[in-house]
Parts: C-alpha cells; structure tokens; sequence
C-alpha cells in the first residue's frame, strides 16, 4: 500500500471567492503544460471562477522567485489582489552542477516569499533526475503517478482559506 502521498483534506474549502495566480516557468514545456492544465482543473473543481485564475509566464524556474513577488505586487497595484500563488516549474538534471544550484536556490526563495508577502506561495517545482520522472509527476505516463499539479491546486485552496477566519 502506498504511504506517501498527500492525505484526504479534512474538508472540501469553497475557493468562489478566491483569485489565484499561477507563474509558470517555460521550459519543458510539454510537461509544465499537464502540469498547470492540473492545478487549473482542481482549482475550478474546488469553485474557483476561471476569471479568477491569473496564469502568467516567466522563461525558467530560477525567475519564479522574483517573478511571483513581481506578479503579486502587480495584481495589488491594478486592484485584483491575488490570495495565494503557484509558481509552477520543472527541473531536470544535466550534466553539470547548474540543476542543484537552481533548486536550492529556487526553493529556498519560494518558501521564504510566503512570508514576504504574507499569502500563501505553493511549491510548484518538480525537480527531476530524469524526463521520465518529471513525466510521471505531471501524469503524463499512464498507470504512473498522479498529476502533481493537482495537489498544488488544492493545497492553494486549503491555505488561501483554512486559517482566515
Ligand atoms: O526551468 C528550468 N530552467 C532551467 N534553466 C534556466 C534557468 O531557470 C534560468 O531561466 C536561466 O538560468 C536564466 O536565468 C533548467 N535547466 O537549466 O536545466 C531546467 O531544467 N528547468
């Protein structure tokens, strides 16, 4: 039986009246599209309005740092305040030592941007030793994995929500 894997949410959050903004990266582009396609879906399946889902670009997962602070603070400024972020990237490994550097970086960035700008910023970076691997965590091997995208989506909803009241 699998153990790992995100748990059941305690209760299903009605995201109506949440804007959403997703920063994808565009490299791999065939993989981040399934990837996205994925938190879309589960954000519109927890009620989010498509109005409401912002998606925005930046060239690679080492501009999603900056590039989501930049996008919060442009939502903010034109009136449609975003509450929550998934930047949304996929790493793979070459042959040189750039993919640890990006991913430590990246990631260490991301999660201190959550408490920056005091919403929640999801940790949407797949960081792959292999295409396959990647493939798999964007559902796009049959039998294989689940789209992780999904699971950023939700959890968006779940933080956007759980502790506001
Ligand atoms: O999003 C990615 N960016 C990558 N590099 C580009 C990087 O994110 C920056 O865009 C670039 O260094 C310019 O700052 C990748 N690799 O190099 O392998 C990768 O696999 N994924």
């Amino acid at each position: 039986m699998a153990v790992k894997g995100l748990g059941a949410v305690d209760k299903k959050y009605d995201g109506s009246k949440l804007r959403i903004g997703i920063l994808h990266a565009r490299w791999n582009k065939t993989i981040i599209d399934s990837l996205v396609q994925g938190a879309v879906a589960k954000l519109e399946s927890l009620g989010v309005k498509q109005e409401n889902i912002v998606v925005e670009t930046v060239p690679g997962s080492f501009e999603l740092p900056f590039g989501s602070k930049l996008f919060f603070e442009q939502q903010k400024r034109k009136g449609t305040p975003l509450d929550a972020i998934i930047p949304i990237g996929v790493l793979i490994k070459g042959s040189t030592m750039h993919f640890e550097y990006i991913c430590d970086a990246t990631t260490t960035q991301l999660m201190k941007l959550n408490f920056d700008l005091n919403i929640p910023v999801i940790f949407g970076v797949l960081t792959c030793l292999t295409e396959e691997q990647a493939e798999a965590r964007a559902g796009l091997i049959p039998g294989k994995m689940h789209n992780h995208g999904e699971d950023w989506g939700a959890a968006a909803v779940e933080m956007a929500i759980k502790f506001s009241d």
